[in-house]
């Protein structure tokens, strides 16, 4: 039996800082992420990719505002739904161009994937997900008051609109996702972190949120019994006391100690804390292993060279 590693990368990873997000820029930081993740699949992985879409939600609301009055509107959901087409078209291109190059044979199919959240989530009172471009203090309390939306200050890197991102429950096309995966199919899913939906009696109803792409990763990874989540972010290793003088990096943390720095402050809701939550998720309700690395790291941490190791 193959191994199974569920792999989320960042949304910040595919438009990343100071860029303005253009096609060209996605398809280029895709596309270096591609030999790493085939490399895994060469090595005898079965790699179920997950995405962030963070700056590409955001865009496509902000096209959906400048049309209004011309074409009739999108809720967020829809939204969500269009970054999963698109990112998971960019990630399947890139894919297929570099197993060309390389003469490997694998089939790959982006699902589009719908995930249960509840509709009383504290998270539609309280928005916190970051989406779309940075701004300036100053222009951003000029849109909250235009357009009456939340902005925030997003890890020491500007302000940015945030909108409701409850938690992940369910995922509505487990079976389609484990099947691929079965079959050997290179599997692209909960893209942007799924498509929030609520139950409403047997009926599916989309909500306006952002679910985050860490957290529904954890739960594809439980849900299909993997043995792996890695989590890629810009940081080959997890760190305490992070940016100051006595930054420690990390190679393992137990749960217990990852629950510990977590309470102490370690890691920041709007950056490294998900990736811990979605770690500690994933390793107290299965038998896996979680790992959080950078892309150009992630051979290298799966022997345990270098990585941040989240066990039970
Ligand atoms: N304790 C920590 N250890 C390592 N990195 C940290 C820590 N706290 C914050 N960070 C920062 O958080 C970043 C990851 O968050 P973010 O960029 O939002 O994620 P994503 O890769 O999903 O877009 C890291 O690249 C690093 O700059
Ligand atoms: N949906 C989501 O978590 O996106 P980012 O990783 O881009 O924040």
């Amino acid at each position: 039996m193959k191994k199974v590693a569920v792999i989320a990368i960042g949304g910040n990873a595919i438009i990343q800082e100071g860029q303005r997000g253009t096609i060209e820029e996605q398809f280029e930081n895709i596309l270096q992420s591609c030999d790493p993740i085939l490399d895994l699949t060469e090595a005898g992985y079965n790699v179920v990719l997950t995405h962030g879409n963070g700056p590409q939600v955001g865009n496509v609301l902000l096209k959906v505002e400048a049309a209004n009055g011309i074409v009739p509107p999108y809720p967020l959901d829809v939204c969500g739904a269009e970054t999963q087409g698109s990112l998971g078209y960019i990630i399947q291109q890139s894919l297929y161009n570099r197993m060309k190059a390389r003469g490997i044979k694998k089939d790959i199919a982006t699902v589009v994937t719908q995930v249960v959240v509840d509709e009383k989530d504290p998270g539609f009172e309280n928005p916190t997900k970051p989406i779309g471009p940075f701004y300036t203090k100053e222009r951003a309390a000029e849109i909250a008051r235009e357009k009456k939306v939340v902005m925030t200050e997003d890890s020491g890197r500007g302000y940015r609109r945030v909108v409701p991102s409850p938690q992940p429950l369910e995922l509505v096309e487990k079976e389609a996702v484990k099947r691929l995966v079965d079959n050997d199919f290179l599997v692209i899913t909960v893209g942007g972190g799924g498509i929030p939906v609520v139950k409403d009696g047997e009926n599916l109803r989309g909500v306006e949120a952002v679910i985050d792409k860490d957290h529904a990763s954890a739960l594809v990874a439980q849900e299909i019994n993997a043995n792996y989540l890695i989590v890629l972010t810009g940081v080959p290793q997890v760190a305490i006391n992070f940016g100051k003088e006595n930054q420690e990096f990390l190679k393992e943390m137990t749960l217990a100690d990852a629950k510990r720095h977590f309470e102490e402050g370690q890691f920041p809701p709007g950056s490294m804390g998900p990736k811990i939550e979605a770690a500690i998720r994933f390793v107290e309700n299965g038998e896996g292993e979680a790992i959080i690395t950078s892309i150009d790291k992630l051979q290298e941490a799966l022997k345990g060279e270098t990585g941040t190791r989240i066990i039970k």
